[in-house]
């Protein structure tokens, strides 16, 4: 289906269903919120015929004429948008705990995995003792120590790739190779499983990841539907359960491989892995969580739907802003040369004295939040500004909106690392300096309080290493439509994420081999 008969579908379905939903419902005392305010909604569809794509911008769009807070309606689907720093500021920490939910997913009671995920989970015990598990066992300085062999050696086999087309002077599908890259690396990290070795399984891993994800904002249409929702699951739910299957067959595989192991390893005190460390907790009846086989499956799938992509896609921005200003590509590369010159490659343990390259990680994170709409639900009757937003509210945080605000950064749209390097007495207000601060636990790119984004460290350990050896190593250029162009597109997506809308396409020349330089 196209995307254009995809829209039309959810248009006409959402249409007709809040027209009977409407004609069936009686008229209830509710009580009189002051909402915040928003463009005139007409019956039945709310605002979906405003509408446009990508949907940050539209809501971006609608900010500047009714401000930084406002209420929509889609057919059923009622929700607030906040678009400012300060306000995003007070829901991540002085309401942090009222905001600590998210929105419930409209059919995720239909699809096993969604229904125990903890990314989308209500706050509670659940919750809290998944974030720990993930935290201690992945996410923690510790576990990232531990696995910085496997990030380099990942590093490595993704350079070797560029290396061979470069050679045979082949263009590069930059954005595919990234995802394989950060693919691996949650692989290893989580499984314990070698994945750039075994290539087939893990591009199996990576196909079903990015197909969970594309059938999930499908299904998204059921929240507009309301009472209906289950006519979204019936057009798009075969596809997202034969997803699911597919998914449980690969994780059921894995998980019997290490189950095989697991007397041996008990005996011999190995090391264990984050599955091994699952599966003990479904088996010890003792444990302080009983895990079931789903969710231990739900939490893996979490953990590669949230933590390879968004990497991906923020280094394809990255490398492509680079391409499109080579002013900055070439400071940036100076910085890396003066520092390791040309007879070793650019380590993770060399970024902490790369500072403009650190600016340019956050220039990147600021223009290109990728998941740009936060989901909150507001899980008690509480107050923003002036207005009231109900229990169970949806809130969405607009940081594409937020980190583009002209009232806190001077051009605000343009592409200048160096006004990370500012001092801090020259910073132009004080709700600016409060993001600054401690710069890049602050990024709203990651959200913020206590559902603020764990793998925050790790993908900046992924990332800048990364991107500085693409620098350090390669001369990029752009490929589109075949040929070489001066230039990269960058076009955003027309849908929910900012994302490229096509992906990098690259012939690398080698400036400096990275295969001479390991060992
Ligand atoms: C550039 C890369 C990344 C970006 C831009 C990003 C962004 C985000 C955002 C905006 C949230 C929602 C935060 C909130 O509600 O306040 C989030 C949540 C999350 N992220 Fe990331 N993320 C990235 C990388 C990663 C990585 C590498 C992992 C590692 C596995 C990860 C794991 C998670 C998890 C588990 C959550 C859910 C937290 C919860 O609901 O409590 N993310 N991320």
């Amino acid at each position: 289906m196209t995307d254009i008969q995809y829209y039309s579908t959810f248009f006409i379905i959402s249409f007709i269903s809040t027209l009977v939903i409407r004609s069936f419902s009686k008229k209830t005392n509710r009580p009189r919120f002051h909402l915040p305010p928003g463009p005139r909604p007409l019956p039945i569809i709310g605002h979906l015929q405003l509408i446009t794509f990508p949907l940050d911008q539209f809501f971006q769009k609608l900010s500047t004429k009714y401000g930084p807070i406002i209420y929509l309606q889609f057919g059923a689907s009622k929700q607030i948008i906040i678009s400012s720093a300060s306000l995003a500021t007070e829901i991540f920490k002085t309401q942090d705990l009222a905001f600590a939910s998210r929105p419930p997913f409209a059919v995720e009671n239909r699809l096993t995995f969604v229904a125990s995920s903890f990314l989308n989970s209500e706050y509670g015990d659940y919750w809290k003792f998944m974030k720990k598990l993930c935290i201690t066992k992945l996410l923690s300085p510790q576990a990232l120590e531990a696995s910085s062999g496997v990030r380099r050696q990942e590093l490595r086999s993704f350079l070797r790739k560029i290396v061979e087309s470069a050679s045979l002077l082949k263009p590069v599908d930059v954005g595919l190779e990234l995802s394989k890259l950060t693919n691996n690396i949650i692989c290893t990290m989580a499984m314990n499983t070698n994945c750039s070795s075994n290539d087939d399984e893990a591009e199996k891993c990576r196909k079903l990841v990015q197909e969970t994800f594309e059938h999930a904002l499908k299904l998204s249409i059921g929240d507009v539907l309301g009472p209906f929702k289950w006519l979204g699951f019936w057009i798009y739910g075969k596809q997202a359960v034969d997803v699911e299957r597919r998914f449980d067959g690969m994780l059921e595989n894995i998980l019997k491989q290490h189950e095989e192991k697991r007397e041996e390893n008990s005996k011999t005190s190995q090391y264990k892995d984050l599955i091994d460390v699952l599966l003990e907790m479904h088996y010890d009846n003792q444990a302080e969580f009983k895990l079931t086989r789903t969710q231990i499956k739900s939490f893996l799938l979490d953990i590669f739907v949230a933590g390879t992509d968004t990497s991906a896609n923020t280094m394809q921005w990255t490398l492509a802003e680079l391409i499109n200003h080579p002013k900055v590509f070439k400071k940036v590369r100076e910085e890396i040369d003066s520092l390791v010159g040309n007879s070793r490659l650019v380590e993770e343990s060399d970024v902490s004295s790369l500072p403009y390259l650190q600016a340019v990680m956050k220039e990147i994170l600021r223009l290109h939040p990728l998941g740009s709409l936060i989901p909150r639900k507001c899980r008690e009757h509480c107050k923003i500004d002036v207005f009231d937003i109900p229990k169970n509210t949806t809130i969405l945080i607009n940081t594409y909106a937020a980190m583009r605000d002209p009232n806190l950064w001077d051009d605000p749209n343009e592409f200048k690392p160096e006004r990370f390097l500012i001092s801090k007495d020259t910073q132009k207000t004080l709700a600016r300096q409060d993001q600054m601060e401690g710069q890049l636990l602050d990024l709203l790119t990651f959200g913020g309080g206590r559902r603020r984004c764990p793998g925050m460290m790790l993908a900046f350990h992924t990332m800048s290493p990364t991107v500085a050896a693409m620098v350090q190593c390669f001369d990029w250029t752009p490929i589109e439509e075949g040929r070489e162009a001066d230039a990269v597109n960058m076009e955003v997506r027309k849908g929910f994420i900012h994302v490229m809308e096509q992906s990098l396409v690259c012939t690398p020349r080698v400036r400096l081999n990275p295969l001479d330089c390991i060992a």
